[in-house]
């Protein structure tokens, strides 16, 4: 069975197709990209299958269980975490802090324990603040910045910091949008590298949208490629290479093949 099992996707904005009928299936363990031009749908993509949008049409199944209708908070407590194009980060709130937000979706004390900071609540509380410290080690923020404001933090490590946040709630399914966007390439190595780490060592699924050509044809086991809503092409980095169709609507852009032609060819 997939991880993740998407039948007829369609999600409509008034009289926008923004999606229009996707079917796609993503294996446990799989590293995989969505590309495709601006305005594809990639992003509404994230969005109706972490359930910021309802689809307007179609099915969604994760781990065999259906995730139309549910909240984002619901569908985050089933294993699926994110994170944004542009970085969302509770700017005001220390680097630990924004990490354990992401760890709440399992904490089990109850409001009384936490009301009354009973033995339970300090017990969990002092886990989770250690596990958080572990985690911004784990994704390389450098330093003892641990009780920074996240506003502080250089914009590489703010990124790792919404890596680490996603993380914290021990996904089975991680969503990452547009990971290496503004990063220089000796970050974007980096990340990369991160990226292959978590799948490797947590056994996290790994679901990216992402413009970089040399991040996706590095590290993607399969590509889905989107074009106006509908997915034009799927298969492994080297077929998406060769695929006319793909070329034409993507690759072969101007700017798009400006930035990355030589590392496509
Ligand atoms: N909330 C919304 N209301 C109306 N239209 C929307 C909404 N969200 C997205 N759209 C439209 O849906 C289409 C797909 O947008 P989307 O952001 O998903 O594309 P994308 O592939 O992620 O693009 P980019 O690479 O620029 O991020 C666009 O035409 C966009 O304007």
């Amino acid at each position: 069975m997939a991880l993740l099992e998407i039948e007829n996707l369609t999600k409509t904005f008034g009289g926008l197709r923004a999606i229009g009928g996707v079917s796609f299936s993503l294996e446990k363990g799989m590293i995989v990209s969505i590309i495709g031009p601006n305005g594809a749908g990639k992003t509404t993509f994230f969005n109706t299958l972490t359930g910021i949008y309802k689809p307007t049409e179609g099915s969604i199944k994760f781990n065999g269980k259906s995730l139309v209708g549910l909240r984002p908070d619901q569908i985050a407590a089933r294993g699926i975490s994110r994170t944004f194009q542009n970085i969302r980060l509770f700017q005001e709130m220390t680097v630990i802090e924004n990490i354990l937000t992401g760890m709440h979706v399992h904490m089990k004390q109850s409001g009384i324990d936490t009301l009354f900071r009973l033995p339970t609540f300090k017990k969990e509380e002092k886990e989770a603040e250690q596990k958080a410290l572990r985690l911004m080690k784990y994704v390389g923020i450098k330093g003892d910045v641990g009780n920074d404001l996240a506003k502080n933090l250089p914009y590489g490590a703010q990124r790792r910091l919404e890596i680490a946040r996603a993380l914290a709630a021990d996904p089975l399914l991680l969503l990452l949008d547009e990971p290496a966007a503004g990063m220089n390439p000796q970050e974007t190595e980096e990340i990369t590298r991160l990226f292959r780490r978590i799948r490797e060592e947590m056994g996290i699924t790994i679901l990216l949208i992402e413009h970089d050509m040399r991040v996706v044809m590095n590290i993607s086991e399969n590509i889905c490629v989107m074009d106006y809503g509908e997915k034009i092409a799927e298969g492994t980095p080297a077929e998406i290479r060769s695929n006319t169709s793909v070329i034409e609507a993507y690759l072969g852009r101007g700017a798009v093949a400006g930035q990355h032609e030589e590392k496509i060819a």
